[in-house]
């Protein structure tokens, strides 16, 4: 379990993952769209990892299903609303929520800057319901190439003042960070923090290029920082965060063993890691899970688990008054 003294934080969580799978049946049933399964139970495995995949590709493939069924803006809306509910229904107290608009409008052929929009809306209307603080990060997913993520960064960049971040994600192995150097330039000018998947399905040379040329300031999943002493020694230097996300390491077959995990020797060096979900829906665990694995299955004790919860609040993209307020709020509820 968490410390309940502390915040719960998830820092890196796509919204897009996070689809229920009884709300992308519900909208193909709305829709007529055709699914592979004509049972729910069926379907399941269609839009959820059972056990682990062989890679990342195949575990990617999983979500596609969710944003097939998106056919209007308010199919939109309606699923960031209720990412806002699940996370705080889980618990959670503050969450940076990550999407793809291109990814969301593709198959449907949607307007990637109303997408923006209508993720934006949905994200509002719910935190006047529920008590959980949200900020949004945007993606650009690089399976798609390079002029995909120019218009998708176009369509986040319109909207910007929403969004804490912008991040990298999708096929890291054919898809390197070195072909988005400009997009990230155009990120850096806008004046939003870069959080960039790297060091999962490629090595620490991705890492170095995420920090060096996309100005990343943080990673998320860095599971490759532990085959490089001198990438480690830079990134405790520059307080540059670990988005840990253990499950979906496993799912995707980057960890064979989670009692093995390099967060281990992470958190042991000091380094600013934490733990998160990736893709909550798809992958059928919640974050609070995580944290059982951490001590379950890695044996951290009550004083590491509260490092990582630590470690959370100071690596998320709030102000110093909103971390302390978050702190603040947690410890006079309990
Ligand atoms: O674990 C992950 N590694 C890399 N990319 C991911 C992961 N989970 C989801 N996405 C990617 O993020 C976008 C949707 O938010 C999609 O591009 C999806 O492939
Ligand atoms: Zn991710």
């Amino acid at each position: 379990m968490n410390n309940s003294q502390l915040p719960l934080i998830d820092l890196h969580r796509h919204l897009d993952g996070n689809i229920r799978p009884k709300t992308i049946w519900a909208l193909a049933q709305q829709h007529n769209i055709v699914l592979p399964e004509t049972n729910f139970e069926a379907f399941i495995p269609h839009v959820q990892v059972q056990g682990s995949e062989s890679d990342l590709l195949a575990f990617l493939s999983k979500l596609d299903w969710g944003v097939a069924v998106l056919k209007t803006l308010d199919d939109c809306k309606r699923i960031a609303y209720e990412n806002v509910e699940d996370a705080f229904n889980a618990g959670i107290h503050y969450a940076e929520l990550r999407f793809s608009p291109y990814y969301m409008a593709m198959n449907n052929n949607l307007v990637i800057a109303d997408v923006v929009a209508a993720v934006i809306d949905g994200v509002n209307a719910a935190c006047k319901v529920y008590d959980v603080k949200i900020n949004l990060i945007g993606i650009l997913s690089r399976t798609f190439g390079v002029e995909k993520c120019q218009a998708e960064l176009d369509a986040l960049l319109a909207h910007k003042q929403h969004l804490v971040a912008v991040d990298l994600a999708g096929d890291e192995y054919n898809y390197p960070g070195e072909l988005f150097v400009e997009h990230f330039k155009q990120v850096q000018k806008a004046q939003l923090n870069a959080t960039i998947h790297a060091g999962e399905a490629a090595g620490p040379e991705s890492i170095w290029q995420a920090i060096n040329q996309l100005h990343a300031k943080r990673i998320g999943h860095g599971v490759a920082c532990h085959r490089d002493e001198k990438i480690m020694d830079y990134m405790l230097e520059h307080n540059i965060a670990i988005e840990s996300c253990l499950t979906s390491n496993f799912q995707t077959g980057t960890i064979k063993d989670l009692s093995q995990h390099p967060i281990k020797g992470f958190l042991a060096r000091g380094l600013l890691v934490c733990l998160n979900t990736d893709d909550p829906g798809v992958q059928g665990i919640e974050l609070k899970n995580e944290y059982n694995i951490a001590r379950n299955t890695l044996g951290f004790n009550d004083k590491d688990i509260k490092q990582l919860q630590e470690n959370s609040l100071k690596a998320s993209f709030l102000s110093d008054s909103e971390k302390a307020a978050l702190k603040q709020k947690v410890l006079v509820n309990n």
